[in-house]
């Protein structure tokens, strides 16, 4: 469990980043940090690792306050997975993956087939783990990122932004196969995105913030599309648009959902209820 309890951050310049801001994030699931540019997500995120550290509050992870603890060590032990894949460009994909076993003093040969096993379970295949970070896709990037992140098999996996920078359907896979391994490994994960759709997609716990880290609504996705707690998330999620707000319609004997202008958004299945 990490928990934030009344953090705040002012950056040497003067600007408060995050204001007064507290969460609890339980253990094995994910919760996402979605909010406008600048709203402080990157800095909450970075203070689980001590790469921002607060200017005041605490940041407890399973109820140690991790002020006390190294910032080397801590970093050690939790997975980072950065927008950009972040891969170091004179290094091979396997070398880059196996760095944080590496930095831990595991052996060479070791570290090499641990990275070789992450590569594999982001969908890598062995041909691509001898090949440079430029002789890969933006997309195959990323997963080479992810498989970094979860090389060292961390309890906690931080995500900023990771599949930011990739086309629609590559970030469409990439969310499909983070589902998959999650459910595998039942990681702590804390994600940030600009955007509801992943947050939505990929949170169990979402949390949507204003500027200066200031918490508009924190539950699962169908509490907050259910009872949206003012104007503004509202209109964050899309409840505004009529895109979400979804009736039951017939059409030819069958019935579908159709949003408030009509529009289809899906059928009902009643098998569906069984599962
Ligand atoms: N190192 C820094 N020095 C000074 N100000 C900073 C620094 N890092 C962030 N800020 C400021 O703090 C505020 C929050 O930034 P942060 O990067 O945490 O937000 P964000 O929600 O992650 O934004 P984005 O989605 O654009 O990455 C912004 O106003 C930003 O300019």
């Amino acid at each position: 469990m990490i928990e934030y309890r009344s953090v705040g951050k002012t950056y040497d310049d003067g600007s408060p980043a995050v204001d007064d801001f507290s969460l609890v994030i339980p253990s094995h699931s994910t919760t996402v940090l979605v909010g406008s540019s600048g709203c402080g997500k990157t800095t909450l995120l970075r203070m689980v690792n001590r790469m921002v550290d607060p200017t005041h509050g605490q940041v407890l992870i399973d109820d140690v306050d991790i002020a006390t603890r190294g910032p080397v060590e801590l970093r050690r032990s939790i997975g980072y997975v950065m927008q950009q894949a972040g891969l170091l460009p004179h290094r091979r994909i396997v070398d880059n993956v196996a760095t944080p076993l590496r930095l831990a003093g595991v052996p060479r040969r070791e570290a090499r087939e641990r990275a070789m096993d992450a590569l594999a379970k982001v969908g890598l295949g062995a041909d691509l783990a001898d090949k440079y970070p430029r002789q890969l896709s933006g997309g195959q990037q990323q997963r080479a990122g992810v498989a970094r992140g979860l090389v060292a098999d961390p309890n906690i996996l931080l995500m900023d932004e990771p599949f930011g920078a990739v086309d629609p359907i590559v970030r469409a896979d990439l969310q499909r196969q983070l589902q998959t391994l999650q459910h595998e490994l039942g990681k702590t994960i804390l994600f940030v995105t600009h955007d509801i759709e992943e947050a939505f997609l990929l949170g169990d716990q979402v949390v949507i913030l204003r500027k200066g880290g200031v918490v508009a609504q924190a539950g699962s996705p169908a509490e907050i599309l259910a009872a949206p707690a003012d104007d503004f998330v509202r209109s964050f999620v899309g409840l505004d648009k009529g895109r979400r707000r979804l009736r039951i319609a017939e059409l030819d004997g069958q019935r579908v959902v159709v949003d408030e202008h009509g529009r289809p958004a899906g059928v009902l299945d009643p098998t569906l209820d069984r599962t």
